[in-house]
């Protein structure tokens, strides 16, 4: 069967002196409490909206995938846990990325599935003692005490609007369904296994990540730490599987799955939240890696910043949410302006919502106007981070009035920022690059007068 093919470890959860307080393993530092299901950082803040993708959904009676032929990378932690019919187990890969190690809790038929296929599997590039890392470059930045915010990041060289400057894979990943599924104990448990398997520089430094005060200091157990941390740090990092299956008899190759993970990752999980933050990330599934760029020009000793929450929402909004689930109240520029200037940000922020719900309604004359309008109310509130949202309607807008110069301008700004933030594989970067190809055959070539001509017959019909 599935899970015969992994090999098993010996390994009891928590054996490793890590999580033991009396040896040399890093200690965790906890910080802040946090409720037990939060939300992981980035939900809301990538928030898109987009021409319906094109591809076909993935086959829902598709078999599961044969097991691989050649010797597994994984190994598998000697306790599974059941939630509903499956059986989840922690499963790690001591050699990936040269050498990190990453652990996933999920079903020994998913590990197959991921495992056998790239970046997974690629053993070539992960010999510990014959790869060297991957970017041997020292990073632009270092992490130091923030005073009321736990441990940040500050940038040690200037980073300019573009770079990038992270790419990192992560420790630990755990199937959304086991995250949502297990009960809190069993799935601490096979964190506590994922985490102990790792090799121990990467264990260490995810026992030196934070988590919530009360864990530690109410000596609640190492395995609710370990759960505390996970959850303070967490990620959604949806990975897209491509499988073999049968479906109505027939064999099929290459269905795509996507799978939803939360990730935790030692470097990215470092990043303090800010309103308006300087740096922008995606999670690439083809390589599992959090790429992480910079949005806006940095300078030495300036905090690098990811955002929480949705930043288009009113200062109110972001701060009840980052408090519900963070525990803190964002000090940011953008929260800590005078009355009068906050007031004026709310009332931009509010305008950003109601322009895009106009903006995005495609049946009605709404002008190319209002998309520039975006593009300042997202400049004024410093939302470089998610500025290629504003010109995707800019772009669609002006080839919609029948101006393609515009229109193919705005289209290549959007891809220039939105492939930094987002990736490459997004129906939004298709769209964009089909209307740099030819104008006049994409979908919104003079959408809005085709309305406008529509809403002004069905007006002189009605007075006729
Ligand atoms: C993902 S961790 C960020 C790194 C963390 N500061 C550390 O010491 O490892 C999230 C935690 O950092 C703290 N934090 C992040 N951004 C903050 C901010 N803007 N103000 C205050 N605390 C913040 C909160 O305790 C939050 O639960």
């Amino acid at each position: 069967n599935a899970s015969s093919q992994i090999a098993h470890r010996g390994t009891s959860p928590f054996t490793c002196p890590a999580l033991d307080t009396s040896t040399t393993c890093p200690l965790p530092q906890p910080k802040l409490p946090h409720p037990p299901n939060q939300t992981p950082p980035q939900h809301a803040s990538q928030q898109e909206n987009e021409q319906p993708p094109p591809s076909p959904p993935p086959s829902s009676s598709a078999s599961e995938p044969k097991p691989s032929e050649s010797p597994s990378p994984w190994s598998r932690g000697p306790i599974c846990r059941r939630a509903g019919h499956s059986e989840y187990c922690a499963f790690t890969h001591s050699s990936f990325s040269s050498g990190t190690g990453i652990s996933l809790i999920t079903t020994p038929s998913r590990i197959l599935l991921l495992g056998s296929q790239p970046p997974l599997n690629l053993t070539i590039h992960s010999t510990p003692e014959s790869q060297p890392p991957a970017n041997p470059q020292a990073p632009p930045y270092k992490d130091v005490p923030i005073p009321g915010k736990g441990i940040g990041l500050v940038a040690t060289e200037p980073i300019r609007a573009g770079r990038l400057v992270m790419a990192a894979t992560p420790a630990v990943m755990v199937d959304d369904k086991a995250f949502r599924g297990l009960r809190k104990e069993d799935l601490a448990m096979l964190l506590g296994q994922a985490i102990v398997s790792l090799p121990a520089e990467h264990s260490g430094r995810f026992l030196n990540l934070s988590a919530d005060a009360r864990a530690a200091d109410e000596g609640q157990g190492q395995l609710d730490l370990v759960w505390k941390i996970f959850s303070t740090n967490a990620f959604r990092t949806p990975v897209v599987g491509i499988g073999a299956g049968v479906e109505g008899g027939e064999k099929i190759e290459g269905w795509e799955k996507e799978m939803d993970f939360q990730s935790t990752f030692v470097e990215v999980s470092r990043l303090n939240h800010a309103c308006s933050p300087n740096l922008g990330y995606y999670f690439d599934s083809a390589t599992l890696s959090h790429r992480v760029y910079a949005v806006k020009d940095i300078l030495p000793g300036e905090e690098l910043t990811i955002s929480y929450v949705d930043v288009l929402q009113p200062s109110t909004t972001r701060n009840s949410l980052l408090s519900k689930t963070w525990s803190f109240t964002c000090t940011c520029p953008r929260c800590m302006l005078e009355p009068h200037l906050l007031e004026e940000s709310n009332s931009r922020s509010q305008s950003i919502l109601s322009l895009r719900r106009e903006l995005d309604d495609y049946s009605t004359s709404a002008s190319p106007q209002k998309a520039e309008l975006l593009i300042t109310l997202y400049e004024l509130e410093g939302l470089q981070v998610r500025i290629y949202e504003a010109y995707y309607r800019a772009a669609l807008e002006w080839n919609g009035v029948g101006d393609s110069g515009r229109a193919v301008r705005y289209a290549r700004m959007c891809l220039d920022k939105g492939l930094l933030l987002r990736g490459p594989n997004r129906p939004f970067v298709d769209n964009m690059k089909e209307l740099v190809a030819d104008p006049t055959g994409h979908w919104s070539w003079r959408f809005r007068l085709k309305n406008a001509e529509k809403e002004e017959s069905a007006g002189s019909n009605g007075s006729s």
